[in-house]
């Protein structure tokens, strides 16, 4: 006989169903990439939250939609023909488990490098597609991570205008992709319960870019703790500051904590590039932000901070290691 194991969301972690975790925001600010007063407001959000939306980025819908087309296809695949894609050690499929350290979530996804076109190994499946639109979408990602990064610095008035996007356009950058793919859970409709898609947690890269359909579920966290709801809108990119930026700016420039609630009528798919250095860069406040100010931080590089954060927990404050303690 074969026992088929009810499916059962037990093991995940649920938030209180507050009025505060369901508040959605509508004062997340909001960047025009065309006007010219885009880097000053660039500036301003990532001085107050560390986030913000993109609109006119010039990345067609087609692109985007293609793409997600080919990854709902992959995500619909039975579990044993994903699995052929993992396990993620740290690329490939990964399911439900997010880093080494028990972080579990109402997730799946695919977590790719950006510098290899065949990372990953669907046998006897034609992914031609998929790979050919995830190879043009992860350059066109580097382009605009890149555009941003020197509208940061041009806003921060710091010379040279590439010091930021010189590390993400390096050859030797450590940029990755994911698309993550979090299931509708029709047990949460019923029971009005929050659950867990993606663990709170800062991205420990530069910049991330994130685009999602319009499937609700993304949060951020303020500076006072309370979760705000960011309303989902397909045709945006959402931009967080990594640690590594908040570094090099000497914590003018914050982190995001962010996290993703999973969804009881619909499924949600995000596929994010995040913008990371290469290994051997040394990560530190950049002396032109220094203005005779001691640095907030230790120094390290970003292959050491990187293997930090797979000894971390999701929800870990994993800068604080690297926090300089001043002495009195
Ligand atoms: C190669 C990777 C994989 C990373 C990013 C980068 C460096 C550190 C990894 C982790 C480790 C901790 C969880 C995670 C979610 C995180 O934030 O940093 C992981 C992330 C990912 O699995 O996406
Ligand atoms: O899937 C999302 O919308 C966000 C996930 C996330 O924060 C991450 O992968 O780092
Ligand atoms: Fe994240």
């Amino acid at each position: 006989m074969v026992l088929l194991s009810k499916p059962t969301t037990e093991q995940f972690t649920y938030v209180r169903n507050n009025n505060m975790s369901t508040t959605f925001s509508s004062s997340i600010p909001l960047v025009d990439l065309s006007k010219p007063d885009a880097k000053n407001l660039i500036v301003k959000a990532c001085e107050d939250f560390g986030f913000f939306k993109v609109i006119n980025h010039g990345i067609p819908m087609e692109a985007i939609s293609q793409l997600e087309s080919e990854a709902f296809k992959f995500f619909s695949l039975p579990l044993t023909e994903k699995e052929k894609a993992g396990p993620a050690n740290p690329f490939g499929y990964g399911n439900k488990k997010i880093g080494l350290n028990g972080d579990v979530g109402w997730v799946e996804y695919l977590l790719l490098t950006t510098n290899e076109e065949h990372n990953f190994k669907l046998y006897g499946r034609d992914i031609e597609k998929f790979r050919c639109l995830l190879k043009d979408y992860k350059c066109a990602m580097r382009n605009m991570a890149c555009k941003i990064l020197d509208l940061m610095a041009e806003g921060l008035k710091i010379q040279p205008k590439n010091v930021f996007s010189k590390l993400v356009m390096d050859k030797e950058s450590d940029s990755i992709f994911r698309v993550n793919h979090y299931p509708a859970c029709p047990e949460l409709a019923i029971n009005g319960k929050n659950l867990i898609g993606f663990g709170e947690h800062t991205d420990p890269q530069i910049i991330s870019l994130l685009r999602s359909n319009n499937t609700s579920g993304f949060q951020i966290s303020l500076r006072d703790g309370t979760w705000i709801s960011v309303p989902p809108d397909h045709s945006s990119f959402f931009i967080n500051v990594g640690d590594s930026l908040q570094v090099m700016t000497n914590g003018r420039f914050k982190s995001v904590r962010h996290r993703v609630l999973a969804n009881g009528i619909n499924p949600r798919l995000s596929m994010i590039y995040f913008g990371g250095p290469p290994l051997s860069e040394k990560i530190a406040p950049l002396p032109s932000l220094m203005k005779g100010k001691e640095s907030l931080y230790k120094e390290f590089t970003w292959f050491e901070y990187k293997n930090s954060t797979y000894g971390s927990r999701l929800a870990d404050n994993r800068l604080g290691n690297y926090e300089r303690i001043a002495a009195s």
